[in-house]
Formats: structure tokens, C-alpha cells, sequence
């Protein structure tokens, strides 16, 4: 169980993140949404420890993440593993060495320094991209892949990882529809199929409503909705995202409860 407790983060007087509580059930899929400037990057940001909580602990099991140095948060890092708007990939190199660094804190520093990969981490790699029909791509530089080529190549390096977390942070914003709905897809089969915690910051609503099982809205860095897609209403959400709702809202898309989608398991809704 990954939990929050009154995690703050502040940039000089901008409060980004304020007094967030926070408790994930493993296996779940939680999208974050709100408005640009919410607070949803810094908050996952933080759970990855690349930005460290002003205030506030969090803790995963009985691991205090909060207060992880060296080696111990590079496990933690491995656990949970990050994808970016812009995939951060290395271009220069090849489909299959970018998943092979996925496996760096699994093989022996010495042997991953000069890619001596081993059987099975290639096995391993390669099996992720077999997962999301990339396997035909793994000798291609990862910059010649369109961007819906590169994210699946980038969630494919987190699975590589064995993580129990993945934290994707916009996944979709610079996509296409169709490969949205592919990369959305990936992430929806990774979490349904190994039970890893998917959370995911989303800026379509309509998106967060048909992937996750349990939506969590931020406004100025507070928790101000979190409870299951379908009780986010319309209402609530021109609420939470104010002049932006008509473009998160998705009008006239389809209803993703009519379509089968998310709300798998109940999640409690905090008061
Ligand atoms: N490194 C930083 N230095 C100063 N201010 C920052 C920094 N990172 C974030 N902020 C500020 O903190 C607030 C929250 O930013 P954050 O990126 O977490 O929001 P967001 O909800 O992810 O927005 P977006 O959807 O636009 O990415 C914003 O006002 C932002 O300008």
C-alpha cells in the first residue's frame, strides 16, 4: 500500500503540492486530473522522489520513502518505475538497448556499463515488446519511431523493470487518438494483467474516465475530488477545471461505463 500523509511541496512561496493525503491500493489504476498547474506533476514526481516533499511522509509498506539515500532510493526508483510526456528515450540508440535500461538496476553495474546484457535480460526485453507488438522494431534508433512507437517503447523499458508502481505523467499528451488509445490500452493491459499500480496523470477526462478505477482531482496542489469515474459528474468536473471543462469534458464521446470500461474494483472514498 502506497500512503501519502500531509505531503507538501513548495517552490519559494508557490505551494505546488499542499498537505496531500493519500492512500493507493496496490493493483489499482488512478488517474490524477485537474487543470494545468494542479499540482499532478510535482505529486508523482515526488512518489518517484525526483522532486523531494517539502513536508509530509511517504511511505510504501513499511518503507519510509521520504527518507531514501543511494542505493536504497535507487531500489525504490526501480519500483516504480516513471513514463514522461516526451518518453525519454535515447535516440541514438537502439529499440532494445533503451528496454535493456530498464533491467540497469537488476544487472551487475560492471556488465550493464559496457552492455553486456545477459540471455535473460534480453529475453526479458524483448518480451516486453512483444507484449505491445514491437518486437519487429527492437534493432531500429528509438528516434526514428513515431511518438506512439516511443511511448510503447517506453513503457515496455518500465516493464522490463519488474516495477510494483508505474507512474505515467501525461503519457498521451503529445499523441495522436489512435495512438492514445494504444499507449492507454498498454498501460490498461499491463495493470490488469500483472496487477502493477498504474498512476496516471491525465488531462482528458474523458480518457481517466474510461481507463481508471478511481480518479483523484487536484486544484492548487489540494486533493479536492477522489472517488470512482462515475461519481465524478459533469457538475463536478466544470468545478475542477473551471474555463477548461469544455475541452476535458469530451462531449459527445462515448460513455465509457457504456462501452465496459474501468471501474473494477471499488476504492473507499475518503470524506
Ligand atoms: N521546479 C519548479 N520550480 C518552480 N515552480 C514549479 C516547479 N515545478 C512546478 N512548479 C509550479 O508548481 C505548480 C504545479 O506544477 P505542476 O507541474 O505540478 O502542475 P500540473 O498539474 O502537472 O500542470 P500541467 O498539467 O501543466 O503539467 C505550478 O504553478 C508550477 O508552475
Amino acid at each position: 500500500m502506497l500512503v501519502l500523509e500531509g505531503v507538501s511541496r513548495r517552490f519559494g512561496a508557490k505551494v505546488a503540492v499542499d498537505k496531500v493525503e493519500l492512500t493507493v491500493v496496490p493493483g489499482s489504476f488512478v488517474g490524477v486530473i485537474g487543470r494545468s498547474g494542479a499540482g499532478k506533476s510535482t505529486l508523482l514526481r515526488m512518489i518517484n522522489r525526483l522532486v523531494d516533499p517539502s513536508d509530509g511522509r511517504i511511505r510504501c509498506g513499511d518503507v519510509d520513502v521520504t527518507g531514501l539515500r543511494g542505493r536504497e532510493l535507487r531500489d525504490w526508483r526501480a519500483r516504480c518505475a516513471m513514463i514522461f510526456q516526451q518518453f525519454n528515450l535515447v535516440g541514438r540508440l537502439d529499440v532494445l538497448t533503451n528496454v535493456l535500461m530498464g533491467r540497469l538496476n537488476a544487472a551487475p553495474s560492471a556488465k550493464s556499463l559496457v552492455r553486456l546484457w545477459g540471455v535473460e535480460d534480453k529475453a526479458i526485453a524483448l518480451a516486453a515488446l512483444e507484449q505491445f507488438d514491437i518486437a519487429g522494431l527492437a534493432a531500429q534508433r528509438a528516434d526514428s519511431l513515431s511518438g506512439g512507437q516511443q511511448q510503447r517503447v517506453a513503457i515496455a523499458r518500465a516493464l522490463a523493470q519488474s516495477p510494483e508502481i508505474i507512474l505515467a505523467d501525461e503519457p498521451i499528451a503529445s499523441l495522436d487518438p489512435r495512438n492514445t488509445r494504444i499507449v492507454m490500452d498498454a498501460l490498461q493491459r499491463i495493470n490488469r494483467t500483472y496487477g502493477i499500480t498504474v498512476i496516471c496523470n491525465l488531462h482528458s477526462l474523458e480518457l481517466a474516465r474510461g481507463y481508471c478505477d478511481r480518479l483523484v482531482g487536484m486544484a492548487a496542489g489540494r486533493v479536492v475530488f477522489d472517488g470512482l469515474p462515475e461519481s465524478l459528474t459533469d457538475d463536478v468536473a466544470r468545478e475542477l477545471y473551471g474555463l477548461e471543462a469544455a475541452d476535458v469534458i469530451g462531449e459527445g464521446a462515448t460513455s465509457p461505463a457504456a462501452a465496459g470500461w474501468g471501474a473494477r474494483s471499488p476504492v473507499a472514498i475518503p470524506a
